[in-house]
């Protein structure tokens, strides 16, 4: 089994090896996170290779050497290559970084789901190595099924969260309270097909007036 995790960007250092398909993928959602990258391939794509100059990241056309390793805290292996794996295999017994290889996913510390960003919303789908591609397919669904503005949703609720953790002492009464703001999404929100502007408005206005809703005992919360 897995245990989902979101990794931060704190400049961590990376480094990818290899500059084919594999490697243009992961660098591309790295980049959004903002990490330091080197990727280091004997061979580059012509597709990899205006990405990365593209976006300012570092490539070196070599092999990969035992230097590569230190003060790195994330290794993308995407060569297929048993003497790359032979050497990261021995630069982990001085070195302490995670690795996620994508050709010999046991080598692993963490693996990649599919996932589709909208703002501060993202969706993923892991499927422990069984399909990939599944992933691939979901986040089409997502794509198609999650076309909402969810981000206008999420800067709502975040900030009447953030207020009622400031503001509202007791700990059930703010779950109550969130929790009446999200039951006051409608299935609308969840279906394919564009909101009319008005009706986006509106939902926006429910939401934020949820909390402020008779309570049931009468009083006004
Ligand atoms: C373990 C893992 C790597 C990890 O640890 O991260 C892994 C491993 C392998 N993938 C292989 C094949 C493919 N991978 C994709 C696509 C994606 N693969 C991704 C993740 C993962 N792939 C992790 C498991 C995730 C999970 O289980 O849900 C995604 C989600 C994210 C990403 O890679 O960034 C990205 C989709 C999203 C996107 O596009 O954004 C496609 C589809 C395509 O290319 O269109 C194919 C071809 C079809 C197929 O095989 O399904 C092969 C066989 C290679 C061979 O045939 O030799 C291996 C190695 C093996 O299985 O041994
Ligand atoms: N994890 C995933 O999602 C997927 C994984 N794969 C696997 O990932 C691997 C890579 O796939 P692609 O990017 O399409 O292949 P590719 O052949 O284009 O890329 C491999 C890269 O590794 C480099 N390389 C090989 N030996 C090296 C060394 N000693 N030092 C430095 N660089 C070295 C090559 O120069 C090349 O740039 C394949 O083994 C494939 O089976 C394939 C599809 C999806």
């Amino acid at each position: 089994m897995a245990y989902p995790i979101v990794l931060k960007h704190r400049n961590q250092k990376v480094l990818i090896i290899g500059g084919g398909a594999v490697a243009l993928r992961k660098a591309r959602r790295l980049r959004r996170e903002s990490f330091e990258i080197i990727v280091v391939a004997l061979k580059f794509s012509r597709k990899a290779q205006a990405f990365f100059k593209q976006n300012g990241i570092v490539f070196v056309k070599r092999g990969l050497t035992e230097e590569d390793f230190p003060g790195v805290d994330l290794v993308f292996n995407t060569s297929g290559n048993e003497k790359v794996r032979g050497m990261i295999h021995r630069a982990r017994k001085h070195h302490k970084f995670w690795l996620n290889d994508g050709c010999f996913p046991g080598d692993s510390d963490f693996h990649v789901p599919a996932s589709y960003n909208q703002g501060d919303l993202m969706l993923s789908v892991y499927t422990h190595g069984k399909s990939p591609a599944l992933g691939n397919r979901f986040h089409e669904y997502f794509e198609d099924c999650f076309g909402r503005d969810w981000q206008a949703v999420l800067e709502i609720l975040g900030r009447e969260r953030k207020r009622l953790l400031a503001e509202e002492p007791s700990e059930e009464r703010r779950k109550e309270l969130l929790r009446r703001m999200v039951e006051e999404i409608p299935e609308a929100m969840f279906e394919p097909g564009d909101l009319l502007p008005e009706e986006k408005e509106r939902i926006l206005e429910n939401i934020q007036k949820a909390w402020k809703k008779d309570d049931g005992n009468g009083e006004k919360i």
